[in-house]
Order: structure tokens, then C-alpha cells, then sequence
């Protein structure tokens, strides 16, 4: 992500979960390969969870999701510190999860709008970010986008504009467009690798952005 690390010195890394985050634009495929990825997992053995965000559940994901559901009319910067706020309260939960040796699987974690870094300051960082990519154009012909504010078309241009500057060499860039096993598979092979490295003490890490 466009953000540093700081390693979290004090955390007890043996044998942790892996922090896994799927991004990508709305219907890149990121609910589908998250529910295969965890059922994978689960098949291997490994505890494992998913999880995705924004998390609606709480009181601060019901105001978000009555905003995208065009309930509400919030102004942008309320609503990013909304979508920030939803991960800090998630974060300590979050922290137990990984130390406990829970993998999480994360459908959509964090979005960096336009150098708005500040609130993010201090979540955990992922171990992995796998970004399911997909034209604009061609996510709109996939099964219909639902009614919410940010399922059209020009916005969708918009975050792949985002993601384009956002994005850094860690992350694994997967085409999207490829039949659905077969991104299962490489997504398997990279999920895998990285739930071993972080078993055999990868450290935690903070977002840290400055
Ligand atoms: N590789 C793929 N090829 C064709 N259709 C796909 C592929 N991956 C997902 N889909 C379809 O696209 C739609 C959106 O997928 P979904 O997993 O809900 O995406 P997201 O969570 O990113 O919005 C679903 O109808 C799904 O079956
Ligand atoms: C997590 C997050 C999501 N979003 C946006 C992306 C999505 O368009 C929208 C809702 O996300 P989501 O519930 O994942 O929708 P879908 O299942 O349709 O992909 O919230 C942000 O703008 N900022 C954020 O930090």
C-alpha cells in the first residue's frame, strides 16, 4: 500500500495468522475468491475467517452503508473518516484474531482517496494484498451492479484511477478476466505461501503514513 510499515516490536509473532486482503473494483470477483479462499483454508486445516469491510454490523458500518444506499447525504471527508473509523473498531479484535493464529481473509480493507492517509495511521498492516483486476467497462457487464452510490460506471473509472496510483510492487496483481478456477488456483498457491511465512514469525506491522 502507499504507506511504510512499522514493525510492532512488542507483538508475539509465533505461529500468528496471515492479515489477506482482496481489493479490487466492485464485481472484480472479490466476494467469490474470498469465500473460496477461506474454504480452502479451512480444508488445509488452518483456522481462518472472513472478513470484509465496510463492516455494516456496527453503528459506525449502519451509517456508512445508509449513506451508499443513498439514505443519507454525508460530505466526503465525513464519510472517509467513517470508512477509517469502521477499521479502528475492528482493529484491537482485528490484533487478537492474528495473535490467537487466525487468518483473516479481508474483502476490501483500506482505500487511500486522494492522500487522505492520516486516519489510517496505525491500523495493521496486511501481509498480502491481492488485487483482482478488471476494466471498468468489463466489471459493468458482470451480473448487474445493485443500486448503491458508488456502482456506476464513471465512478468505478474513477477508484481504478486510484488503485493505479495506490498500488505498490508488493501487491500481487491478478487478471480478473481469467475463468474463475483458474484465479482460484494462483490465489491458493500465493494465500498458501504467505500463511507459512507469517507461521514461522513473520512480525505484525502497522500502517504508518506520514
Ligand atoms: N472470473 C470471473 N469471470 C466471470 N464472472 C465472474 C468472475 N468472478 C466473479 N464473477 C461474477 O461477477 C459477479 C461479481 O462477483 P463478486 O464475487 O460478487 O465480486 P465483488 O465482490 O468484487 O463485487 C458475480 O456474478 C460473479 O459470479
Ligand atoms: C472499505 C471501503 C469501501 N469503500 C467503498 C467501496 C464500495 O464501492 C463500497 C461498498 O463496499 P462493499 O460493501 O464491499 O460493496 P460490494 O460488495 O458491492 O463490493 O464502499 C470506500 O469507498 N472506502 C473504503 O474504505
Amino acid at each position: 500500500m502507499a504507506a511504510r510499515n512499522s514493525i510492532l516490536s512488542e507483538s508475539n509473532s509465533e505461529s500468528r495468522g496471515a492479515l489477506i486482503v482482496l481489493e479490487g473494483l466492485d464485481r472484480s470477483g472479490k466476494t467469490s475468491q474470498s469465500s473460496n479462499l477461506l474454504k480452502y483454508l479451512e480444508g488445509l486445516g488452518h483456522s481462518a475467517e472472513l472478513w470484509r469491510f465496510p463492516d455494516r454490523s456496527t453503528d459506525v458500518g449502519q451509517m456508512i452503508s445508509s449513506y451508499l444506499t443513498n439514505k443519507s447525504q454525508l460530505d466526503d471527508h465525513t464519510v472517509h473518516i467513517l470508512f477509517s473509523a469502521n477499521r479502528w473498531e475492528k482493529r484491537s479484535l482485528m490484533e487478537t484474531k492474528l495473535k490467537s493464529g487466525t487468518t483473516l481473509i479481508v474483502d476490501r480493507y483500506s482505500f487511500f482517496w486522494g492522500g487522505f492517509l492520516a486516519p489510517e495511521d496505525g491500523l495493521l498492516a496486511p501481509d498480502l494484498v491481492l488485487y483482482l483486476d478488471i476494466q471498468p467497462e468489463k466489471a459493468a457487464e458482470r451480473a448487474g451492479y445493485g443500486g448503491e452510490r458508488y456502482e456506476q460506471l464513471e465512478f468505478q473509472r474513477k477508484v481504478a484511477r486510484c488503485y493505479e496510483v495506490l498500488r505498490d510492487a508488493s501487491w500481487k496483481i491478478i487478471d480478473a478476466c481469467q475463468p474463475m478456477e483458474d484465479i482460484e488456483k494462483q490465489l491458493q498457491e500465493i494465500v498458501l505461501d504467505c500463511v507459512t511465512i507469517c507461521q514461522k514469525g513473520k512480525p505484525l506491522s502497522n500502517l504508518w503514513s506520514s
